[in-house]
């Protein structure tokens, strides 16, 4: 299941992001994936101090959006990386961690997430390729929306040809790690929001057994 958000990013969120990051000193890539040679990108120094505040915007967009939360079940979100990708720059072929070292407690990567910060006519090339199936999806969103997909997949940032690609990527362990259960459930919110309306006192309660239900089933505490 692939989600995309439009505006998960508000304006002038978008804005104050695209500020920073475009008098943001960046270096290489590889700093964060040494011996890597298919990550020829340019990322945030981790010592940048506005750095957090900029990523805790973004933390806070990704938990307070309805779809966020009815198709990833987020538990935790460690702050985004900011990078960079200039003319010849390319995230080649890869497949994420699994566990992130984050501080107080390490996480599992359930999902991958990408906050575009530039709009697609702003650079050719550097589309975000999904390994979905038989052909790859190609993902290029506009400046503030997001993708989210399963950490699972193999993917990669296509080469830029023309212009630069800036983005925030970071990840979700979800509440409900299998991906089959998280599709589940965001269908029965897709089906409350459709016909929750014409619900009676009854249909309300059977519908709140079925939730409850499956969250004693499926999610991890
Ligand atoms: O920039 C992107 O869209 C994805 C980057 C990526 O794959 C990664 O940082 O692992
Ligand atoms: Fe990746």
């Amino acid at each position: 299941m692939i989600t995309q958000i439009t505006r998960l990013l508000d304006a002038s969120q978008t804005r104050k992001a695209r500020a920073f990051v475009e008098q943001a000193e960046f270096v290489e890539g590889k700093a964060t994936n040494r011996g890597s040679n298919i990550k020829n990108n340019e990322q945030i120094s981790e010592n940048d101090s506005d750095q957090s505040e900029i990523g805790r915007i973004v933390v806070q967009a990704l938990l307070n959006n309805d779809d966020v939360l009815n198709t990833a079940f987020p538990r935790g979100v460690p702050s985004p990386t900011f990078s960079r990708y200039q003319p010849g720059m390319y995230y080649g072929l890869h497949m994420d961690e699994a566990i992130m070292n984050t501080k107080p407690k390490p996480l599992r990567t359930d999902l991958s997430v990408t906050v575009f910060l530039s709009s697609g006519d702003e650079y050719d090339g550097g589309e975000l390729e999904l390994w979905t199936g038989t052909e790859p999806q190609l993902v290029k969103l506009d400046a503030g929306d997001a993708v989210i997909y399963p950490t699972g997949l193999i993917h990669q940032v296509r080469p830029v040809t023309r212009g630069t690609r800036y983005a925030a990527v970071t990840w979700i362990q979800s509440q409900i790690p299998e991906l089959k259960h998280r599709q589940v459930l965001s269908h029965y919110y897709q089906l409350v929001a459709r016909m929750g309306h014409k619900a009676d006192e009854t249909d309300r309660l059977l519908m709140e057994s079925v939730r409850t239900g499956l969250y004693r089933m499926w999610m991890e505490l």
